[in-house]
């Protein structure tokens, strides 16, 4: 059977989740197999007709045109030889056998190009979050990291195209002039575009942006296109840049006119931490890390590792609290029925919205987890003092290509959907691996940074739960881009019914 087990549905997108990019790879393999087949079955075909051509060759030369002497007896001889010559070629003639081969290209999975285009957007969502200047990404670099391998001339030409195409303007003029630069320094030769298309892009892209093409291709090509195609156009260009709201800006810095753009304060916060997370987590000597039994005996000979992130909220993270035995488990179950995250809407209705968030999700039923992780309930009960009997089911999430999750509250607003079972009280987040880089958990209203360290469990409090029950304003949180490595949590998401609490909960629905 070609088709594997594990394959994606069309609807689902290949980048956004890394496990998907793992089959990827996988289906590029199985491809190559196809390919390989078929070039196979293909070279049999081709020496069979030609062995058999050769043995006609053969008797054509002995037996017609021996001594250069045409005996009429011999047409009968010719026709009949012609007549079962070609039934026996034919067969070789005739792919069909081989080209049954190629049908095993599993049209199935969505290789389209809109797969193409939403992979090309997402890079272009990393770029403008982390400020990756153009020249850096496509040489698969970010301050002194590898981020990937370089990109060719007709790969940055697929960015520039895929940007101009989605009306991200700035996009297209910065990957235009990284193309052209590619372009020339490979000798002006390109098997996948134009220089007259790029051409033509960039000073489009000029024209919308403000930026001022003469200075990209330098006074000579100035002529031919103001000459030409935008004369009268040319009064658009200039080195300003003009805001919706009257404002100004001479800036030619791409990403300074991005953060111009940019008001959203907690975005920006959101950014920053993400930015320089990895600077924010120094010891101070208001940290403390602590052994902690909870006042259970067992726990005397294997404390929880205990770390303080915040009062208010209450949030902590507990290291080496899931094993990695549980870990491959968890990842075996789910990695069958990943779906593209969603995002609750304000009216409660599940959405797809992949500026914020992107990676694939997965839930574990509740008899897979009392089947195989039931101690889990047991140290997660134990570390928030709370009962699991209404948890919400665990959910698994990946991140792939640029994968993120915006700031949001876990937290219901009033009259966001059905709560039959009250409010989401606490959050109890595993980090199912290590994200070297880039992969945090941010708090951008308390400026903190939660490291992606495999084993460890994030824990806060998302609601008042001591005097009201109302959303805390601080836990707004989100995950960061991932950049490079392999970002994969659990979550589990602990409910106000069952709980001992000073208010009643059905007052806040
Ligand atoms: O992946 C993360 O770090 C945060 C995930 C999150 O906030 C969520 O799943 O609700
Ligand atoms: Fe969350």
């Amino acid at each position: 059977m070609f088709r594997s087990q594990n394959q994606l549905k069309c609807n689902q997108k290949w980048h956004t989740s890394q496990l998907s990019l793992r089959r990827l790879y996988d289906l590029q393999n199985e491809h190559f197999n196809v390919f390989n087949d078929y070039l196979k079955l293909e070279t049999e075909r081709l020496e069979e007709l030609k062995k058999k051509l050769s043995e006609i060759y053969e008797w054509h030369d002995d037996k017609i045109t021996k001594n250069n002497t045409y005996f009429h007896i011999n047409s009968l001889k010719m026709m009949t030889r012609i007549h079962y010559d070609f039934q026996k070629i034919e067969h070789s003639t005739c792919n069909k056998h081989s080209m049954e081969g190629l049908n095993k290209i599993d049209k199935d999975r969505d290789l389209s190009g809109d797969q193409v285009n939403l992979a090309s957007q997402g890079l272009r969502r990393l770029q403008k979050f982390y400020e990756i200047p153009t020249i850096d990404m496509a040489a698969g670099k970010y301050k002194d990291r590898i981020i990937g391998s370089q990109l060719d001339a007709c790969e940055r030409y697929v960015i520039m195209k895929i940007c101009f195409e989605n009306h991200d303007f700035f996009g297209s003029i910065d990957w235009g002039v990284h193309t052209y630069k590619k372009w020339t320094n490979e000798g002006g030769q390109s098997k996948c575009f134009d220089v007259e298309h790029l051409k033509y892009y960039i000073i489009l892209s000029s024209m919308y942006t403000g930026f001022n093409y003469t200075t990209i291709f330098g006074s000579s090509e100035t002529h031919y296109y103001a000459g030409h195609i935008f004369a009268q156009h040319s009064f658009l260009m200039r080195d300003e840049i003009y805001f919706t709201d009257g404002s100004v800006t001479t800036s030619l810095d791409i990403f300074n006119v991005y953060r111009t753009l940019d008001t959203d304060n907690r975005r920006i916060d959101f950014k920053r931490l993400c930015k320089h997370g990895e600077t924010m987590r120094t010891l101070t000597k208001d940290s403390k890390c602590r052994y902690q039994t909870k006042n259970c005996t067992y726990r005397l000979l294997m404390p929880f590792k205990e770390e303080d992130l915040d009062n208010d909220p209450c949030i902590k993270i507990y290291h080496d609290i899931l094993y990695d035995d549980e870990i491959e488990k968890i990842k075996t179950i789910v990695s069958n029925r990943m779906h593209d995250s969603q995002v609750l809407s304000s009216k409660g209705e599940n959405l797809l919205v992949e500026k914020n968030r992107s990676g694939k999700t997965g839930r574990l039923s509740e008899d897979e987890a009392s089947k195989h992780f039931d101690k889990l309930n047991t140290r997660i009960e134990t570390i928030t003092g709370m009962s699991t009997k209404n948890a919400e089911l665990y959910q698994v999430v990946n991140y792939g290509l640029g994968g993120h999750y915006m700031p949001h509250y876990d937290g219901f607003m009033k009259n966001q959907g059905y709560r039959p079972l009250g409010n989401r009280i606490a959050t109890v987040l595993f980090y199912m691996s290590s994200v070297q880089n880039y992969g945090y958990t941010v708090f951008p209203s308390l400026n903190i940074v939660s490291p992606a360290e495999k084993g460890a469990a994030l824990l806060w409090y998302n609601l008042h739960y001591l005097t009201d029950g109302h959303i805390h304003d601080h836990t707004l949180h989100g995950s960061c881009p991932v950049l490079t490595g392999n970002k994969w949590i659990m979550t589990r998401w602990l409910y106000e019914d069952d709980q001992k609490l000073l208010y009643n909960w059905r007052d806040n629905i």
